[in-house]
């Protein structure tokens, strides 16, 4: 992670505060960075490879109204067949170059009854189900430099952003769209099966993806801001009688339909 973080260094004047994980088909909320300095993942030594349709692959730093930020665009999935210090390997990375916020986005199914397709979900807390049953990316040694051995994730979405965020999407007058609620990560790469859907449901989960909770447990070890927003790109069957199924493709839509309001949030929080 030093020699990545001395690298990056070496190859750019940025020094980011605030790092953003773009999710699937949400790469455009790099876009508006200022005076971007771009690296393909393959050129970063010691950098994972995304695999991932509507995942670029690239890191770029740049400036938004004076804040200097990193964003991934394209992020590491367990499912692709990394090992989970592999998928959080960056954002250790991001702490070594000086950030303190960290800014997770995802696509994720909808199981609450009340969210529609296109709804932007701020996340309250997560649940973490590889992590779990032992498939956590602080499993090994610990790295004192890091954090403790045993970090406490009760506070992990921090609160602050949380309540910034819902008055900002009052006065950009998307108050409507904005949900809050519970992520889980689930390993992937299917889609879940209907019973599967019905279990998360009962569990109180509110929207489901495979990705994000890793690199909060890894964000909160070492001491960053999380904060973190799911786009809700479908609603996960949960009824024998629904005939639509899911799809990656769909998934990337929605991103693409709704990627001015995404990008809208994360945007006025970087100020922060
Ligand atoms: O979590 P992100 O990377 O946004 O992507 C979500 O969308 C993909 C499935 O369409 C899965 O990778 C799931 O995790
Ligand atoms: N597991 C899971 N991941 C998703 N990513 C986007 N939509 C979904 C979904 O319905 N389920």
């Amino acid at each position: 992670k030093t020699a990545t973080a001395d690298w990056l260094m070496s190859q750019t004047k940025h020094r980011p505060q605030v790092a953003i994980i773009c999710g699937s088909g949400l790469g455009m909320l790099a876009d508006t960075l200022k005076c971007q300095d771009s690296f393909a993942y393959a050129d970063i030594p010691g950098f994972p490879q995304s695999t991932v349709q509507g995942h670029a692959g690239q890191l770029v730093f740049g400036e938004l109204k004076g804040k200097t930020c990193v964003c991934m665009q394209g992020r590491f999935h367990m499912y692709e067949g990394h090992s989970l210090c592999k998928t959080t390997f960056p954002i250790r990375v991001f702490k070594l170059l000086g950030v303190e916020t960290l800014i997770v986005t995802n696509a994720a199914g909808s199981l609450a009854d009340g969210f529609q397709t296109g709804d932007i979900m701020i996340i309250k807390d997560h649940i973490n189900f590889p992590g779990l049953v032992g498939l956590n990316p602080l499993c090994g040694p610990n790295d004192d430099k890091f954090g403790p051995r045993f970090p406490a994730m009760s506070g992990c979405y921090d609160k602050g952003l949380r309540c910034l965020a819902m008055e900002i999407a009052k006065e950009l007058g998307v108050a409507s769209v904005l949900q809050e609620g519970v992520y889980a990560m689930v390993g992937g790469p299917n889609f879940e099966t209907i019973a599967e859907a019905r279990l998360l449901h009962r569990l109180g989960v509110d929207a489901v993806g495979m990705s994000t909770a890793p690199e909060v447990v890894v964000a909160t070890h070492c001491g960053l801001r999380v904060f973190g927003l799911s786009l809700i790109t479908n609603k996960v069957v949960k009824s024998y009688e629904d005939t639509e199924s899911v799809n990656h493709e769909g998934v990337l839509e929605i991103g693409r339909l709704r990627s001015h309001t995404v990008q809208q949030l994360p945007n006025s929080l970087s100020y922060f």
